[in-house]
């Protein structure tokens, strides 16, 4: 469904993401991994069209959207969410969540009653008077995935919408999402918690310095040897295996 080809971002001298290649099939539930810095929320941009790549292509369904504005790629069924979320702090949770809605929605009825279902989805229907300023974080979150759910996405780009949750927030939310996509949309997720990696996604991508490291499915990257140097540093595979076999031995 998505693809992206040879995508590269240059930030004057600092080369952000270098050639990164990636597949994310139709109905999947693909991760996107890597230290702080690695470049996963620049691809996620180039993804949406925020950014335009220095270099590479990005394709929907086999067609090229590089060059299109990010509001084209939502008409196309592209949603993202940002890391730092900023609701419209004066505007009810009900209020944000049509906003989204708007795009497929002209009139205010259609827009809220899309967004009352959406919030159903997400959790959020006993929260939808609150003014949006007075979400918890979790709640936050929570209202980030529906307003962008709201534009009836075919994929949704989450960039680490598990992030600042406590242990329990995270269980909680985690069936939500896999919900999501058993609804058919198609998820590519930047998330730092493995458990929630673990959990939910078929196919991970894993980026470190730019580069693309490995990729398949989580138990097979986390096994991998440049994955553990990318995350731990130069060596650490070899020790930690040399730690295995003494503990074993
Ligand atoms: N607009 C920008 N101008 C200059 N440098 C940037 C810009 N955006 C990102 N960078 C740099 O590009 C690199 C990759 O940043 P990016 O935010 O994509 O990483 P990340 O993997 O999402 O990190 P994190 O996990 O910490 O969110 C970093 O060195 C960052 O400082």
């Amino acid at each position: 469904m998505l693809v992206a080809e040879g995508l590269t971002k240059k930030f004057s001298g600092l080369v952000a993401v270098d050639d990164v290649s990636l597949h994310v099939a139709e109905g999947s539930l693909t991760g996107l991994i890597g230290p702080n810095g690695a470049g996963k929320t620049t691809v996620f941009a180039m993804l949406a069209g925020f950014l335009h790549p220095t270099g590479g292509r990005v394709l929907l369904d086999g067609v090229d959207l590089t060059d299109e504005a990010p509001y084209r790629r939502a008409r196309r069924g592209i949603a993202r969410t940002f890391q730092i979320t900023q609701p419209f702090a004066g505007l009810s949770v009900h209020e944000n969540i049509a906003v989204g809605a708007y795009l497929r929605h002209a009139r205010r009825a259609d827009a809220m009653d899309r967004a009352a279902a959406v919030a159903e989805r997400v959790g959020l229907s006993h929260e939808l008077d609150k003014p949006a300023a007075a979400l918890t974080v979790a709640g936050r979150k929570r209202l980030e995935v529906a307003r962008a759910l709201a534009t009836e996405p075919r994929l949704l780009l989450l960039d680490e919408v598990l992030a600042g949750l406590n242990p329990s927030e995270v269980r909680d939310m985690i069936p939500v999402l896999r919900a999501i996509r058993d609804d058919g949309v198609t998820i590519f997720m930047i998330e730092h918690i493995m458990q929630a990696v673990m959990n939910l996604c078929e196919t991970v991508y894993v980026i470190a310095q730019g580069r693309h490291v490995a990729h398949g499915t989580p138990q097979h990257v986390c096994a991998d040897p440049q994955v553990i140097e990318a995350y731990l540093g130069h060596g650490a595979a070899a020790r930690i295996a040399a730690g295995g076999a003494h503990a074993r031995g």
